[in-house]
């Protein structure tokens, strides 16, 4: 008998379980365990790719299900920018990505027992040029601290950004366009 896969979606993030509900798909959560190291000498290419697959891994999951996973950085230049560990390094991200552009990365990985799809979709932002004032007040709305580069485009954020050029929900951590595309191949349709 043929039994139609279920879908996993491996995260603690409430924006990507939000982004797959308001795209009507059915889903359970399982959050990855996996401890994310980003270390400077890859590119943000890879490096979501790589730490969306890592967390894939370390989901246990039957033959049936196929499990998502994703991973987003902010890359400016050469750097690459997870969450900040501290006031001031968030401080530091959106003083460095004042006035710039940058480019946000999201990695997917998908899995269903061993077929495996992966991409990754790139957004660039660019960002008003921003008065310490300013950045102190966006410090207070303590939105900062688990996102990637120190902001949240769908806070408060979104009065740091001059425009976007790409996928809005990338930025937010899930590129759902895309993502249902993909699925559609494991056979995963949203109601
Ligand atoms: C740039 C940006 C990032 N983010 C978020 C998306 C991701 O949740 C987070 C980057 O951290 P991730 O490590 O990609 O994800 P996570 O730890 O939140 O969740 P999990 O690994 O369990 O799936 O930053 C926003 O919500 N808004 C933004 O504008």
């Amino acid at each position: 008998m043929w039994i139609l896969p279920t879908l996993v979606l491996g995260s603690a993030s409430p924006r990507r379980k939000e982004l797959m509900e308001r795209a009507g798909f059915t889903f359970e959560i399982r959050p990855s365990l996996y401890d994310e190291v980003i270390t400077g000498e890859m590119n943000a290419e890879y490096v979501v790719q790589h730490l969306a697959k890592q967390k894939n891994q370390a989901i246990p999951s039957s033959t049936n299900e196929v499990v998502v996973t994703a991973d987003t950085v902010v890359c400016q230049g050469e750097k690459i920018f997870g969450k900040p560990k501290s006031y001031e390094d968030a401080y530091s991200m959106l003083e460095q990505l004042s006035g710039k552009r940058h480019a946000v990365y999201t990695g997917v990985s998908i899995r269903n027992h061993n077929q495996w799809v992966s991409f990754v979709v790139c957004t660039n932002v660019y960002f008003l040029s921003l008065s310490q004032a300013q950045l102190e007040w966006y410090l207070r709305k303590e939105e900062s601290w688990d996102k990637a580069g120190g902001y949240g485009i769908q806070g408060a954020g979104a009065l740091l950004v001059e425009k976007i050029e790409g996928d809005y929900n990338n930025v937010v951590g899930l590129p759902i366009s895309r993502l249902t595309r993909e699925l559609d191949t494991f056979m995963i349709t949203p109601d």
